[in-house]
């Protein structure tokens, strides 16, 4: 039987976990955390098989080592594993969001004979911990694999291992890897933070402060409620890179800064345009590969049961929703309801069926 330990049952492990289970029933998925109340939860709610005390010892016995804890972890853990007689043949890989480190770090196990894969699963949420998993999480993300000197064989079972993912799969090196998710993920988390937190020390005299935010501010700054722990490690882990994109950054604001201040309106609109020509051309396909982006976004009157009118009629002709979002209800005004559809097919019979119903289509993307 082969048994698989998950270092880290939180949301990334626990989604790992269950996509394994899903996939492979037979298999046997120990799960570790230093967290108690999490790994009984996972426990009980059947995401791993059996939870274990002592994490070196459940190494030694395992197949199959995946290493789901913050960055900083993972690259002790890596060390540890190097000081340990695990089984010739075990697969050892991680999740971590930095790969340079996380790569040097499983030298001194490579050099063992040990089979190591660096990954990453470019998914994921603002929300943390075991109780957000899901075994669909990743699906149609793009994930990151550090393969090294590892055999083609190795990594396709590594593939297998987590075929119900259904994730895309994509080889880099760990600088490569480290460029692009600095500039993609780990930038722009920077910038949320900055933005709430100049935002609320601006508006601290204001007694409805943050509360008046409208849309956009909500979805520039979603990933600000990420978990600090996590984002300390990976920006210890990513200092080099995402300090050279954040002064490219910190340039861009500086350039529109001074074009204001001059009242350069030539400048000003050029600053705007050139940012709407890349993001228009940005379909669900570009934009991270994710076709789970086919909205819709329809003005819904507030009024009780309109959810449920605009559901039922979506289920009565057989077009399921991957997520329904309410944007902007306030009282007596008319709020904006977003669905989320797997495919474009699904996207436009829905808004037929929505609009000769009456309802009106704000935007779709
Ligand atoms: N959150 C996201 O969207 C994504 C995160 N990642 C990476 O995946 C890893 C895990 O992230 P999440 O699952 O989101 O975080 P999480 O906070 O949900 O889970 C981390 C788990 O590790 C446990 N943990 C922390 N220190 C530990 C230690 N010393 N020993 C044992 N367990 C320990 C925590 O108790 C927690 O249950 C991180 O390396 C992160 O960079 C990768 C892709 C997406
Ligand atoms: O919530 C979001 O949009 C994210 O950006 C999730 C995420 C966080 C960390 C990663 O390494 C990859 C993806």
């Amino acid at each position: 039987m082969t048994t698989v330990l998950v270092k880290g049952i939180g949301l990334i492990g626990s989604s790992l976990a269950l996509a394994i289970k899903q996939a492979h029933p037979e298999m046997r998925v120990l799960g570790s955390d230093c967290d108690v109340a999490s790994l009984s939860y996972a426990q009980q709610q059947g995401i791993i098989d059996a939870a274990v005390k002592d994490w070196q010892a459940a190494a030694l016995q395992a197949d199959v080592i995946l290493l789901a804890g913050p960055v900083n972890v993972i690259v002790a853990d890596l060390k540890t594993l190097a000081t340990l007689t695990l089984k010739p043949n075990v697969l050892v890989t991680d999740v971590g969001s930095t790969k340079q480190q996380v790569v040097q770090a499983a030298q001194p196990l490579q050099q063992r004979g040990i089979n190591f894969i660096g990954g990453h699963p470019m998914a994921g949420s603002h929300k943390s911990g075991v109780t957000a998993g899901r075994a669909d999480l990743f699906e149609n993300a793009f994930y990151f694999l550090i393969p090294g000197r590892t055999s083609d064989t190795v990594v396709t079972q590594l593939q297998t291992l987590l075929s119900a993912t259904r994730v895309k799969w994509l080889t880099v090196t760990a600088r490569q890897h480290d460029r692009i998710v600095g500039q993609l993920s780990h930038l722009p988390h920077v910038v949320a933070a900055a933005l709430v937190n100049q935002t609320q020390q601006v508006l601290a005299d204001s007694p409805l402060g943050l509360r008046l935010a409208a849309g956009g501010f909500k979805s520039i700054t979603r990933i600000a409620s990420s978990d600090p722990t996590m984002w300390t490690a990976i920006l210890a882990t990513n200092a080099e890179l995402v300090t050279s994109e954040l002064q490219g950054y910190i340039d861009q604001l500086s350039d529109i800064k001074t074009a204001i201040t001059h009242q350069d309106a030539t400048r000003v609109h050029e600053f705007f345009a050139t940012a709407k020509v890349t993001r228009d051309r940005l379909g669900p396909e570009q934009l991270g590969g994710l076709p789970n982006f086919y909205d819709l976004f329809l003005n819904v009157p507030d009024q009780v049961g309109t959810i449920a009118d605009v559901t039922q009629r979506l289920a009565a002709a057989k077009l399921s929703l991957v997520n329904i979002h309410i944007l902007e209800i306030r009282e007596e005004i008319d709020g904006v309801l977003q669905l989320t559809f797997n495919d474009a097919v699904a996207q436009n019979e829905a808004a037929t069926l929505l609009t000769t119903a009456g309802y009106q289509i704000v935007r779709r993307n």
